[in-house]
This record gives structure tokens, sequence and C-alpha cells, in this order.
């Protein structure tokens, strides 16, 4: 589970302990003064082994800065400091006037998934991989057919400022980020190295399907701006083509072939430029199957079939293309085409949020509640940082339960637990019902704002269709 935490950085004379912030952890560092003692030590064997972790620099909109430059800084940078590494920003120091001019933030990246070491890498360990990108400002470029008619698909610049912060914001059990991400840099290395596909098969086709509003359409632009971020020293510009397969196939049905050539002959103008990567993101995928099956039965136009077989024809040409990934999404597992199941590598199930993720999900919008004084009389400076849901696990399980902290967490765990069932997109819209259900909102306490959770999410959950 992702879980935003602070960068803690500290003198190496001075490093005594740690402390895991968020989670309230102590975690110890023996001193370099404190002889004798087990001490962990960079020692050149390690450098093998070093972990690899992700810094992001985003540029300011402003900034004009070559990206070579502004990396080879915050390189520099972070080998002059000796920080430990965990999830979070870290400070632009005040005195690099580079960084200064240039840089917005400065973001370490899913450290949670890769170590167990309480979730926190001293800064020997580490090799940092830093990724500087710019978001692109442009919004969505939406193509007109001939006759003006909005086409079946979005055209996006990444990494774009809309999706920034999503991917962030998703929130899953431990290791299905994660998994999408390596799949991607594996599937891109294989194809970089030239791997003979007769000898092994693999299409770059990922495929999201579970029930509506938890998150797939979201997770593919996500996934696909991490990519353009991660890989842009190989690929410098990345766009995303976002095309509705209802729409495609269900519009102008009598166009629909016509929707299908135009559409791929975009994309395969895009990945002829070999720095370019692409990504197709198809949306309700199932309504290929759909459309496939009311073509047999008769009531749909026959070459309805035709379409679907040429969309499937394209995307097997797109396999000879190297940087293009294809992002599919379904609601409807079982009525996914078999022939379009077949051809993905990942077919990922995502289901309802779990207990787990259902706390994230409320603590991440409760704190940002916080953060902004909607909810008010939060005086102590604890409550801005509640506890994560595995290190209020571990506070009940040393009998930690008595501060007002864990209290309000308890309370944050019985409005997960209310919330059994909900999407993660009702989920994200249950704060804002709840503030809106508030008889005095000016004076609310984080404890009567959790009771007004609770209450709506029994609300919600009694409209649940059965
Ligand atoms: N696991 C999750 N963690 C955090 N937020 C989530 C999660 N799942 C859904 N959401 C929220 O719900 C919103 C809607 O998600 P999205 O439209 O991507 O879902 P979907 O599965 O594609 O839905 P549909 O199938 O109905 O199109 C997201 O923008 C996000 O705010």
């Amino acid at each position: 589970m992702s879980s935003p935490m602070e960068v803690v950085e500290r003198d190496p004379g001075e490093l005594k302990a740690q402390v895991d912030i968020e989670a309230g952890k102590e975690v110890e560092i023996v001193s370099e003064e404190n002889g004798g003692v087990e001490e962990p030590q960079p020692s050149s064997d390690l450098t093998e082994d070093k972990i690899q972790v992700a810094v992001e620099v985003c540029l300011k909109p402003t900034s004009t800065a070559g990206i070579h430059e502004v990396r080879f800084a915050v390189e520099r940078m972070l080998e002059k400091r000796c920080l430990s590494y965990a999830n979070g920003p870290i400070p632009v120091p005040a005195d690099d006037i580079l960084l200064v001019e240039n840089v917005e933030r400065i973001c370490i990246c899913e450290i949670d998934e890769l170590v167990d070491n309480q979730d926190v890498l001293l800064f020997w360990q580490v090799k940092p991989v830093v990724h500087v990108f710019q978001l692109s400002e442009e919004g969505p470029c939406e193509e007109l057919s001939a006759d003006g008619q909005p086409s079946s698909f979005n055209e996006w610049i990444l990494p774009a400022k809309e999706f920034d912060g999503m991917w962030e914001s998703l929130i899953y059990d431990v290791g299905l980020k994660q998994r999408l991400l390596r799949y991607a840099a594996s599937a891109l290395l294989f194809t970089e190295k030239g791997v003979d596909p007769l000898l092994v098969s693999w299409n770059r086709i990922i495929l999201l399907h579970g029930p509506p509003g938890t998150g797939k359409t979201s997770l593919c632009k996500a996934l696909a701006q991490k990519l353009s971020i991660r890989f842009s020293s190989r690929y410098p510009q990345s766009q995303l083509i976002e095309v509705n397969a209802h729409s495609l196939f269900s519009k102008w049905f009598s166009e629909s072939g016509k929707l299908v050539a135009k559409l791929f002959q975009k994309i395969h103008e895009m990945v002829e430029e070999e720095n370019n990567l692409v990504f197709v993101l198809i949306d309700e995928v199932e309504s290929l199957a759909a459309a496939r099956k009311a073509a047999l039965s008769g009531s749909e136009p026959s070459d309805s079939i035709r379409v679907v077989n040429a969309l499937l024809t394209q995307m097997d040409k797109l396999k000879n293309s190297p940087n293009v990934i294809i992002l599919t999404t379904s609601n409807i597992t079982a009525a996914i085409d078999i022939a379009f199941v077949d051809r993905a590598d990942i077919k990922a199930y995502i289901g309802p949020p779990t207990l787990e993720a259902r706390y994230e999900i409320l603590r991440s919008s409760l704190q940002e509640l916080i953060r902004r004084g909607i909810i008010s009389n939060c005086t102590d400076d604890d409550h801005k940082i509640l506890p994560s849901y595995i290190s209020l696990k571990d506070k009940l399980a040393q009998g930690v339960d008595d501060t007002e902290t864990v209290e309000l967490c308890k309370q944050l765990l019985g409005a997960a637990e209310a919330c059994e069932g909900l999407s993660g997109r009702s989920l994200r819209k249950l704060p804002f019902l709840a503030h809106a259900a508030l008889p005095h909102p000016q004076s609310c306490t984080p404890l009567k704002f959790l009771c007004a959770m609770i209450n709506t999410a029994q609300r919600e959950r009694s409209e649940l269709p059965d």
C-alpha cells in the first residue's frame, strides 16, 4: 500500500535515530561515535546490491532549464547530503539557485513496496535514479472527424497536468501497482534488446477488469503517466490516446470501419517516430464482444464483425512497434471477447477495496480536509499525520490505544468497516457527502466528522442494489 511519508535528513555524525514520522515508529541507527556496537556501514561490496530508488523531479511550468542540467544538480545534491530514503517529498535546497528557480518538487517514490526495513532506507543502501519532467498543460486534444463530429478518441501529451498525483491517490493491495510498472519495464526492455518474439512472446497489452468505480480507467492513465516519466530518457515524448470502444462501435455504426482505420492511422503515424512512447487506452473493451455477438445474431449490421476483426488485426500489427503499450479496461469480465483476452499479457482483476485500502483511502481524504482547514479543532499537530493501517495495527497490538490520535484512528477504522461493499469511487465521494450532511459544519471536530461519515456510509450501503 502506498503511504506518503516524510524524508528524514540527518548529519552523519548525528545519526542516532530516525523517526518514521507517519507510523510513529522509532528506527534505530547506531551513530558513528557509538563504538563497538553493530553499525551499518557503507561497504564496497554493497555497491552491487544497492536498491534503485526512483526520485522524481517536477520542473516548474516556467522552467526553461535543460533536463540533464537539473538531473545532474539533483544527483549532486543527493550525493552531498546524507539522506535516509522514505516515500515522500524532499525539500528543494534553498542554497541551490538552479534548483530553487526551476524545480517545483522532488519526490521519492514507492520504497515501501521494495523494502523490509521499516519502510526507510539508509543513504548508502540506495542508488537514486533521478527522473526529471515537466507537466504538459495542454489538456486533451479531441480530434474532429471530416463532418465536424467529435471522433471517438482523445489525445494527451504526457506527462499531463491532469494526471498529476493520480498514481499516488489510487490505493490497492500491496504489489498491484508495482506489478504493472515492472511488467511495462520488462516489455520495453525485451523490445529494446530485440528479443525474438517467435521464441519469447509478449504483446504489450494490459487488461484491467472488475466492477465499476474500482479505478481501472484512472489506473491506466496513471500508469501511462508514470511510465512516461520513468522512461523519459529513452522516450523523450509520450502520448496517450484514449479510445472509448463503446462509442467506436455504437455511435455511427456504419462509420465504425472508417473510425477504426482513422484511429490506427493516427497511432501508426505516432509510433513511426521512434522517440515517441505511445499508450493506447481502450475503455469498455467488452463492447467488442457485444458488437460481434450482435452481428452474429443479426441485430446489428453484419459488417460490425468486420470492424471488430479489423480492430484485432490492427492491434496485432502494432505488435511489431516497440514503443506502444495498449491498456484496456472492462466492467464485465465474462463478456470480453475471447480473441481479445488471449492477446492480453496481464489480466488483472481490480476488485472493490479491501478494509486496509478503504482505511487508507478515507485516511488520505481526512488528512486533506484537515490540511485545508475544513475540519477544525485540530490543534494537536499529531492529528495532521494519522497513522497508516499497518502502524495502527502495530500500536493496537502493543496496547497503545489511549492517545487522542489512536482514538481517532480507531474511529476511522470503524468508518472503513462501515464502507464494506462501496467502490473506490463512492469512498472518494463519502467525505463530501458526510460534510454536506453536518448540521454545523463550521465547528466540526475530526471525531464528529467520522461519526457523520459512518452514518453516510450506512445510508449509501442501504441504497446499493441487491
Ligand atoms: N482503489 C482506489 N483508490 C483510490 N481511489 C479510487 C480507487 N478506486 C476508485 N477510486 C476513485 O474513483 C474514481 C473513478 O474511478 P474510475 O473511473 O477510474 O473507475 P473505473 O473502474 O474505470 O470505473 P468504470 O468502470 O465505471 O468506468 C477515481 O478517479 C478515484 O478517485
